[in-house]
């Protein structure tokens, strides 16, 4: 199973490899502004799934929050150790 690790690591690499039809590609290109906007959109979407939907609703609508919290960091340098000191 994927975990916050590895989906991470996924990412860099996508972002150094540069596939062909990567959205994560496409995202980077977007900028952190737009990243930004995405994730003020999916943390509404979580809140909504969480006191409206079930929990799977929830789990997968918190993954796709991860998954561009994940592209921003990748977007600004961050590594998953720079946000680690801080929990
Ligand atoms: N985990 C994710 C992931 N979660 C969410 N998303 C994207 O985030 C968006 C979620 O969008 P919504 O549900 O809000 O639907 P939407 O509004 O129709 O989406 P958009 O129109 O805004 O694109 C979709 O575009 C998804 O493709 C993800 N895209 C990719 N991944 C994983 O990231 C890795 C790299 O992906 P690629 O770069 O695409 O190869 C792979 O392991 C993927 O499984």
């Amino acid at each position: 199973m994927k975990t916050f690790d590895s989906l991470f690591a996924e990412l860099t690499e996508k972002s150094v490899t540069r596939p062909e039809g990567s959205g994560t590609v496409k995202e980077l290109d977007a900028g952190v502004h737009a990243i930004g906007k995405k994730i003020v959109e999916e943390a509404a979407e979580v809140w909504m799934a969480a006191e409206h939907e079930g929990d799977d609703r929830a789990a997968e609508e918190i993954s796709q929050l991860l998954y561009h919290l994940q592209v921003l960091m990748v977007a600004k340098g961050l590594t998953l150790k720079d946000v680690y000191a801080h929990l």
